[in-house]
């Protein structure tokens, strides 16, 4: 293993892309060659001393990877994700698709259907002919743990919803988006037992039928401007409080919802699988000077 520390000479290989300007930093490094500590991850996702980004997408061959060795004859690559903080993270909705993007525009895959192993389980996604078009990930099923919880910004507390996508959830529905406040202090989601590894917290309104806006606190990364787990936690949530929870119902349905960043469209079929459907953007490509790794380091 190469260390990605202050003995790194190699410049690091980077691309930056967005998916509903939610930003990461793309690491291409099929073999595992690196190693990426947390402060490493860090100091990339810097956004002034770094490249910047809400995260990190580490793109890696199962095979290569401890972690997702065991499903390589399922799913070939890898994202090993990581937050803004270093720390590592199940599973990230719009990060699928920039990975997906990544691949096709590097020539690893082709159109049509690709699997991608993840933390949170191999998820399947659907490439586009056109090379700007929008990008379909199958997220799995959402677990709707029976447990009350409360999101709490300064002296304001809403009941929220736990839902799980592979990651933590906690949905309020708000009356308002500018309740939220700033976000830069993170919302705190009680009781806390029930989030042991922390939780991504959203909060909601509705703008018209199956229609909402959101807006996130991210575990590990603070506001972002885009959450595609948060997304599909979201219409999960709002289909319960609507009475259109497909496996009630038997008919698949869908949600528009609105982020500061952009907008996803989320479909939940009557088997409880769950796919979401938005844009995915590479922007730029470059190498990352690792003798300002340790100037971030110092
Ligand atoms: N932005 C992502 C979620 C990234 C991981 C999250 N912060 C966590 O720690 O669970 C998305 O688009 O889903």
């Amino acid at each position: 293993m190469v260390p990605v520390s202050t003995s790194q000479t190699a410049p690091i290989a980077f691309l930056k892309g967005h998916g509903t300007e939610n930003d990461f930093v793309i690491v291409p490094d099929p073999d595992n060659d690196l190693d990426l500590p947390p402060r490493a991850v860090a100091a990339l996702c810097d956004r002034r001393a770094g490249i910047g980004g809400d995260g990190l997408l580490h793109v890696v061959r199962s095979a290569a990877h401890p972690e997702a060795r065991a499903v390589a004859g399922e799913a070939e690559w890898f994202m090993d994700y990581r937050n803004a903080d270093g720390s590592v993270a199940e599973m990230c909705g719009n990060g699928v698709r920039v990975f997906a993007r990544y691949l096709r525009r590097a020539g690893h895959v082709t159109a049509g259907d690709l699997a991608v192993a993840t933390r949170g389980g191999v998820k399947r996604v659907h490439i586009p002919k056109d090379e700007d078009g929008d990008i379909t990930v199958h997220m799995g099923r959402a677990a709707l743990p029976d447990t009350e919880v409360t999101v709490s910004v300064g002296d304001r507390s809403w009941p929220a919803r736990n839902v799980n996508m592979g990651n933590p959830h906690a949905v309020a529905f708000v009356a308002d988006l500018a309740d939220a406040g700033d976000l830069r202090t993170e919302p705190a989601v009680t009781p806390a037992a029930v989030y042991p590894h922390g939780v991504n917290a959203e909060f909601v309104v509705d703008r018209g039928p199956r229609h909402v806006a959101m807006r996130v606190h991210e575990r590990g990364s603070g506001e972002t401007r885009s959450c595609g787990t948060g997304a599909c936690a979201v219409a999960v949530a709002a289909a319960r409080r609507d009475g259109t929870d497909p496996a009630v119902t038997g008919s698949p349905v869908t949600y528009t919802v609105d982020l500061p960043g952009g907008r996803l469209v989320i479909t939940e079929h009557p088997d409880g699988s769950v796919e979401m459907t938005g844009p995915a953007i590479i922007v730029a490509e470059g190498h990352f000077d690792p003798a300002r790794l340790e100037t971030a380091f110092a």
